[in-house]
């Protein structure tokens, strides 16, 4: 880089930051490529790269490494037109610079990036800083900068008289370090400065010089400041062809000047907008995630939500069910006690008589035929009365449990009242029915009461009616029913009587 073979040079930086596999030898490669890359004029790059170191300088510990980051992020900065920056980053290399030749160079990086923002002044502390640092460091070729740069300040201040004492001063050191860049710079001040003070000839020698130097690269714009130099000599001596040709050659190099100063800044704002436009993707695609993790999370809550939601539904559905279960059972209860008689089980007087009317009218509709039974316990009174009431009421279910026994599934059974009960056999003839009751009437006999060791002696008389002869009318066979009993009671008791028109015997 040195010898400005700059391709070579390139290839070997890039080489080292990508295959040392070391991250000191790659930030010391990055630091002296983002100083070539401003050599070179590659502005964009140099500016991207600086970007990148910046970013990286936090973790860089090599004290060594760090501080060269800092000069050349400082420099390229100062390129930039960034004063503020490139101050800072020189004002930090300052601060980590070891004495000597680092405090040197770090001074010298701080004066450069005041000068190349114009905020340098002849009694500015850096400056004076600067030149006590690099004369202490023993750094010749600094020292004579910044004595030049102070020359130079001279110069703009309009003191050319200051500028060409303080040359003089300098001279010999120049000559003896023999760095041919401050040796044209020094003639660079010290012609513009002649020409400022009349001295057409000297200055035109000075300036003769450093053409026949013929600077290039970064020192061309000394070539520059020459030509004008000459141009207001060619201009005061009325030589206008001269003064025409330096003014060509000025302004050509003025306008390259400017244009590279603006290359520079465009550069710079190019990369620092792309910078931006990253930022903003990048923010706007982690806006995007927290939003699409957000949406997620609401998701999930929604659908726990809606778990629960649904849960809730099915337990108040479930709830709903059981209690409409309990209450139909309980309603169902209610309505088979309500059809209940209390003591026997069997269907009450009102039941009994609704779901045989029931009855007769299905039988009445395909002619079928069945028998109304009415049985009334003999002397029952006297049962209540010896052996007491609760006796009698054990009696009472006694005789119904006998009873039960001659009867089907199909046939209806209730109590009418005290110990009067009644029976509707369905589908049933009239010999079928004298012999139930008869064998009801038997088994009621058989019944066996034991009340204090004694049995109680029970039977029961049995009057029959049957639809065959007396038709579908409730009331009707009732009637009959009830009148067969009354005859069955009549005739003596523990019997069985049926209605008059009976062929068979009416009573047996
Ligand atoms: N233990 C008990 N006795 C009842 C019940 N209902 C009615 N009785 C009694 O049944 C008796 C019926 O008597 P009666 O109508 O004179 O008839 P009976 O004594 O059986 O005489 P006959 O029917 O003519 O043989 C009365 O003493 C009533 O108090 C009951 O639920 N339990």
């Amino acid at each position: 880089m040195y010898e400005s073979d700059y391709v070579r040079s390139d290839a070997l930086f890039q080489d080292i930051i990508r295959h040392s596999g070391n991250p000191l030898l790659a930030d010391r490669a990055s630091a002296m490529l983002l100083s070539q890359l401003g050599l070179t004029r590659h502005y964009t790059e140099a500016f991207e790269l600086a970007n990148r170191l910046a970013a990286r300088l936090p973790e860089v510990t090599d004290t060594k490494v760090r501080f060269s980051l800092l000069l050349n992020l400082s420099q390229s900065l100062g390129l930039a037109g960034q004063t503020d920056l490139a101050v800072r980053y020189a004002r930090m290399a300052m601060a980590d610079a070891a004495a000597g030749e680092e405090a040197c160079f770090s001074a010298s990086s701080l004066v450069q990036a005041l000068s190349s923002g114009h905020r340098l002044k002849p009694a500015s502390p850096e400056l004076q800083q600067a030149v006590d640092v690099c004369s202490a460091a023993k750094v010749p070729v600094y020292s004579a900068d910044l004595q030049l740069t102070l020359a130079d300040l001279y110069l703009r201040e309009g003191q050319p008289r200051k500028a060409l004492a303080l040359l003089d001063q300098v001279a010999s050191e120049i000559n003896a370090n023999g760095y041919t860049p401050n040796k044209l710079a020094a003639l660079v001040c010290r012609a513009q400065a002649l020409a400022a003070i009349g001295d057409d000839d000297d200055a035109r020698t000075a300036a003769l010089v450093v053409i026949a130097a013929g600077p290039s690269g970064d020192f061309g714009v000394w070539l520059k400041d020459i030509y004008e130099v000459l141009y207001h000599i060619e201009k005061k001596q009325g030589h206008t062809a001269a003064a025409l040709d330096y003014y060509e050659k000025y302004a050509t190099l003025d306008k390259a000047y400017l244009d590279d100063v603006n290359a520079r800044a465009m550069a710079y704002q190019t990369v620092q907008q792309h910078v931006l436009a990253q930022k903003l993707e990048t923010e706007s695609l982690s806006r995007q995630n927290a939003l699409l993790r957000m949406r997620q999370t609401l998701d999930a809550k929604t659908a726990e939500t809606n778990r629960l939601y649904l849960a809730l539904l099915l337990m108040v559905l479930i709830s709903v069910v059981l209690w409409m279960f309990r209450l139909k059972r309980s309603q169902l209860r209610f309505k088979k006690l309500s059809h209940q008689d209390g003591l026997t089980a069997i269907f009450n007087r009102q039941h009994f008589m609704s779901e045989v009317e029931r009855s007769l009218r299905l039988l009445e509709r395909r002619a079928g035929t069945a028998c109304l039974v009415f049985i009334d316990l003999d002397h029952f009174k006297h049962i209540n009365d010896t052996h007491g009431h609760a006796m009698g009421d054990e009696v009472l279910r006694q005789v119904v449990m006998a009873s039960k026994q001659h009867l089907r599934p199909v046939d209806l059974f209730g109590r009418l009242g005290g110990e009067e009960f009644g029976i509707l056999l369905v589908d049933c003839t009239r010999a079928q029915g004298m012999a139930i009751a008869d064998r009801i009437r038997l088994a009621v006999e058989a019944t066996v009461v034991e009340c204090e060791g004694v049995t109680i002696a029970i039977s029961t008389s049995v009057g029959l009616a049957f639809t065959d002869t007396y038709g579908y009318d409730l009331q009707r066979l009732c009637c009959e029913a009830d009148a067969a009993l009354y005859r069955a009671k009549r005739g003596g008791r523990n019997r069985v009587a049926a209605d008059v028109e009976c062929g068979i015997p009416a009573e047996a």
